[in-house]
């Protein structure tokens, strides 16, 4: 028998936002934050019972530094000084007693997000769910976008692979490549398949999804990265994890991805848990396609995160009432 204690949700949150676009080349995700606002992220938040929502505001991410010349890797120390605060910001709002709740931006912030959060739970557990394995280093990557690169960038096990970064000195890799895993995988490149199969990191690709159904898939993860579920979790959701007819509004878009209900299921599992610590949000670019497709994948992010805080799909009945005999006719 398992020696886990009971875990109660947290019903304590704080919302960050970080207007950041410097990870990738494409205009408009750093306005996802103020799109999310305005599409009524905080009351969609409220419709979840006894949620206790703060709002930390957003996070500065001009820096001060000029740009430092690191072979393909673009505005490094832009993505440095951003997560360097957003690192800080998360420790706090951990500290604070809340779920760390942050909207990107594109995916280069993870690197501020699991920093500041390994930095307060050193026994995190990270689940990174995408249609890419964001493992490049530059010496690996294709595009010279860090987007492609805070998972590399996070992981100790990968520190050598790396030249000496300036401005990064804040951030020692301290967090273990064995605490990771990976959901909704299906646009991987060479390099990131030698470390994800070097390190063997649990890794549900669509493919895996399609034998094994989304519910199995997370359990799996969760139960190989931490048998004795005591742990907390880090999600880190790239809105390109869904399929692009799900979520068209993004820089990289993949078709063949989660469906809007697999990633609602998937939060709804880690959030029963109670363990979920830190979310991250990202990639959504309210600039890219029509009005339709921006509104729709605004949607399917506070869809996702409404699940991972505890919006039931069946209503806020108690259990008791649903549960009541069917009456039967003679
Ligand atoms: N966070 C993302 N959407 N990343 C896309 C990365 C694409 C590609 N693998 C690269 O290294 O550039
Ligand atoms: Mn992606
Ligand atoms: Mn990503």
């Amino acid at each position: 028998m398992s020696q886990a204690k009971k875990w109660e949700p947290l019903k304590r949150v704080g919302i960050i936002g970080v207007p950041f676009e410097k990870g990738q080349t494409k205009y408009g995700v750093n306005i996802a934050p103020a799109a999310m606002r305005s599409a009524g992220l905080i009351e969609h938040l409220k419709t979840i019972e006894g949620l206790d929502i703060k709002d930390y505001g957003d996070i500065d991410t001009t820096a001060a530094d000029a740009d430092v010349e690191v072979d393909n890797m673009a505005h490094l120390s832009q993505v440095s000084a951003c997560n360097k605060n957003l690192s800080e910001r998360v420790s706090q709002v951990l500290k604070d007693g809340r779920i760390a709740v942050t909207i990107g931006g594109d995916h280069s912030i993870g690197v501020g997000t699991v920093d500041g959060h390994y930095n307060v739970n050193h026994d995190m557990i990270l689940i990174w769910v995408d249609a890419h394995a964001d493992i490049n280093t530059n010496k690996t990557s294709g595009s010279g976008s860090v987007h492609g690169m805070p998972v590399a960038l996070l992981v100790k096990e990968l520190s050598d692979y790396w030249p000496y970064l300036p401005t990064m000195d804040w951030q020692v890799p301290k967090f273990s490549i064995k605490n990771l895993g990976y959901v909704g995988l299906r646009s991987v490149d060479n390099y990131e398949r030698l470390a994800i199969e070097k390190y063997n990191i649990p890794t549900f690709a669509m493919e895996d999804i399609e034998e094994h159904g989304i519910r199995k898939s997370i359990h799996h993860i969760l139960q190989v990265l931490d048998p004795e579920m005591n742990k907390p979790i880090h999600v880190s959701f790239d809105i390109d994890s869904l399929d692009s007819l799900e979520a068209p509004s993004t820089g990289t878009p993949v078709r063949g991805g989660l469906t809007l209900r697999e990633a609602i299921n998937l939060m709804e599992i880690i959030h029963s848990t109670g363990r979920l610590r830190a979310i991250d949000l990202v990639e959504i670019n309210p600039a890219l396609g029509d009005e339709s497709d921006r509104k729709r994948t605004i949607e399917a992010g506070l869809c996702v995160l409404k699940a991972a805080l505890g919006f039931s799909r069946r209503g806020t009945a108690p259990r008791g009432i649903l549960d009541l005999p069917v009456q039967t006719h003679n």
